[in-house]
């Protein structure tokens, strides 16, 4: 294998920013050609309903078709075998007045061949070729600058050795993160495009592009599948708001405008969270065995009929026998439904014998207006109420916490009597609406919610950190996506919560896949290998099964430093290229902040767009910085059962230098 790039030939650039400056025309036009439409959209729509559909769809090709003189509108080229074909490959299609393409969308089957082709199977490319562009300064124009070639028929191929996918991963990461797709990697692309029906589980150390891929999968399959998919949606689901904020440029960026972005807990919304639980609480509340338990207590609520039913309509009186109620009422819970359905199944089946005796006397069939009656008198909605109640999620909890002997009944055989007692309101509340609901009693609520009734879902979901997930949590998601796909993404080295998985296997079970298929990522792209290497010494200590991280990365620097002066470390740090975190554990954020203030430094908050940020370690999980300073590691793994996980995430936040700072002893694993 050649690993050497070929030089720029002047003449080559020249046409190169030709095909630049006739594309970016050819977008004005594409552009100024919807914006007509979209003026005389609505002469041409029959009803107001059409209209205002045209009229949105129209708004969001507008924007879809803006361009963003930052953003290169090409990155790479394609010259195949057949010299005549030349494709230019972009964030979107642009194509000029004739419908000739000038640009292809990444997405697009025959753009593949640009992150698959290799000189061992060039697949009828002849040159693949890489464009360098000058950074934009803010709001100003990127220009073209150089490319790189690779002749693949002749058996050239940089690989990682590409000096613009070097540049690109060396690049100061200023700002929110940005999109990859001029430099997306094999082993990245097959799990980017891998097919809409397909669950995958991508294990990746630190950096190696996790979130990266799920955001452009969701692009990808967005494009393919936009009619399917706009209808079903498509849902990110991140650790918290910060990492989300961190990641929302990306899919925008890539024209995606829909595709949402949310957090597990702002997704179950069935109460309003006013309290925490203490740790033996949650542990019990976020195991699988709880899933049972709620089944069983549902469940348990129907009861057989105590009697025959009388009905009277104003002009004659109907009977059902308690036999054939019993009978009903068995049918029905055979039959399966979700809770609150089989109730209305109930009485309609109820109402519907009173209909055959109504319609034997009568001869004739009652109106509808009957039905809707007979369905509401008051034999049979006490009937419903004895046999069949109707319960809320927030009620079913509230008397699980409050009534020993119903918890009891429903936890036989699954919870021991301290996991009974753990879950006891030691205060019952005045009302459900101010009960001490917590963040695990959404979950909870959430999944009696889904055994009352069906629950919309989405056409594909993407998890990032799912290590982090409880089986409970998992559930919620695999209800959501009955219908639908999912992209599960994490790394077991970095879980931290108390129920997080030890193997992908399981969570896959509890997101209603068993069979997805586990995929590792193992080369890093953030993390420099000095840095990597003391990230490394810590996995033996995780008790989880992961290959070690490996990094593209030989340049970066780490310090392991005996002393607290943040102060001195961050000024340094400030001296150089890019953003800076620092990271502390959640309780010493607060004295850091100051002594930074003090020092007059002007350090942000996390969600700050500042160069400086201080991060409470709890926080960190997802997002980096060009260079980070660790504080008081003793402190991190000090502060949380699972402390040096969470050490683990914040050491490999790096993108260029990481300072340690400590006076305690460090952690025995990073001891040398
Ligand atoms: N193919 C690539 N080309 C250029 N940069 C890349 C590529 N893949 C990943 N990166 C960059 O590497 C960094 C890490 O990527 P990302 O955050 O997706 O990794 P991750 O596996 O989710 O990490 P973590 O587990 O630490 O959250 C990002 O800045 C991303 O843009």
């Amino acid at each position: 294998m050649t690993t050497h790039a070929r030089v720029t030939p002047t003449d080559d650039i020249s046409a190169e920013r030709d095909h630049l400056t006739t594309s970016r025309a050819a977008l004005k036009a594409m552009r100024e050609r919807a914006e007509h439409l979209f003026t005389t959209g609505d002469q041409v729509a029959g009803d107001a309903y059409t209209a205002e559909q045209l009229g949105r769809q129209m708004a969001q090709r507008i924007k879809e078709l803006s361009d963003d003189p930052a953003v290169p509108l090409f990155f790479g080229k394609l010259t195949m075998s057949d010299l005549d074909e030349r494709w230019h490959i972009g964030r979107r299609h642009v194509t000029d007045a004739v419908g000739e393409p000038l640009v292809l969308d990444w997405r697009a089957p025959m753009s593949r061949r640009f992150y698959q082709a290799s000189a061992r199977d060039p697949q009828d490319v002849a040159v693949r070729r890489r464009f360098g562009w000058s950074p934009a300064a803010p709001g100003g124009t990127t220009v073209l600058t150089s490319f790189e070639d690779e002749r693949l028929d002749a058996g050239e191929e940089l690989g990682t050795g590409s000096a613009i996918l070097t540049a690109e991963i060396e690049r100061p990461r200023v700002g929110p993160m940005r999109d990859i797709v001029a430099t997306i990697q094999p082993e990245q692309d097959e799990l980017v495009r891998a097919e809409l029906e397909d669950t995958i589980c991508v294990q990746g150390a630190p950096g190696t592009g996790k979130t990266a891929v799920g955001l452009h999968r969701a692009a990808y399959l967005v494009y393919l599948h936009r009619e399917r998919l706009r209808r079903a949606g498509v849902m990110i689901i991140g650790p918290n708001r910060s990492f989300l904020h961190y990641i929302s440029a990306v899919l925008p960026a890539l024209g995606e405008l829909e595709v949402e972005q949310t957090t597990v807990a702002e997704l179950l919304d069935q109460l309003p969270v006013r309290a925490e639980d203490g740790a033996a609480a949650a542990a019990v509340k976020h195991d699988p065995r709880m899933a049972q338990v709620l089944h069983r207590a549902l469940w348990s609520r129907i009861a057989r009929p105590a009697g025959p039913i009388t009905v009277s309509d104003g002009s004659y009186r109907w009977r059902v026998d308690e036999g054939v109620l019993r009978r009903v009422v068995d049918e029905v819970r055979r039959e399966q439904p979700p809770y609150a359905l089989g109730r209305e199944r109930v009485r309609a089946r109820v109402v519907g014998l009173l209909q055959r005796q109504s319609e034997a006397r009568r001869g004739d069939s009652p109106p509808d207006s009957w039905l809707r009656k007979m369905g509401k008198v008051k034999a049979v909605v006490e009937l419903l109420d004895h046999c069949w109640p109707a319960v809320t999620p927030q009620q079913l909890l509230a008397d699980l916490y409050t009534d020993a002997e119903r918890l009891r009944e429903a936890a036989d055989g699954l919870l021991d009597e301290a996991e009974r007692e753990s879950l006891r309101w030691v205060k019952p509340p005045r009302s459900l609406r101010t009960a001490p609901w917590t963040a695990a009693d959404a979950v909870l609520a959430d999944e009696i919610a889904g055994l009352l009734d069906r629950q919309p879902g989405f056409g594909h979901i993407v998890i990032d950190e799912a290590q982090d997930l409880s089986p409970m949590q998992a559930r919620a998601l695999a209800r959501r996506s009955a219908h639908g796909s999912l992209t599960v993404l994490g790394d077991l080295a970095q879980g931290t919560t108390p129920w997080a998985a030890r193997d992908w296997r399981d969570m896959l079970g509890h997101l209603g896949r068993p069979d997805g298929r586990i995929v590792p990522l193992s080369t890093g792209f953030r993390v420099p290998e000095a840095v990597v290497a003391l990230a490394n010494r810590l996995l033996p200590a995780l008790d989880v099964a992961v290959p070690p991280a490996r990094s593209l990365r030989r340049d970066g620097s780490l310090e392991v430093t005996e002393s607290a002066d943040v102060v001195t470390a961050a000024r340094a740090a400030l001296e150089r290229e890019g953003s800076v975190g620092v990271i502390a554990a959640d309780a010493a954020v607060p004295a850091v902040l100051a002594a930074l203030r003090e020092a007059g430094l002007d350090p942000s908050e996390l969600d700050g767009d500042g160069r400086l940020t201080v991060v409470p370690a709890t926080m960190v999980k997802g997002l980096e910085y060009d260079h980070v300073v660790v504080l008081e590691p003793a402190a991190i793994v000090a502060a949380e059962p699972r402390g040096l996980h969470r050490l683990y995430v914040a050491l490999t936040r790096a993108v260029t230098s990481l300072i340690v700072l400590h006076t305690d002893p460090l952690p025995e694993p990073l001891r040398s």
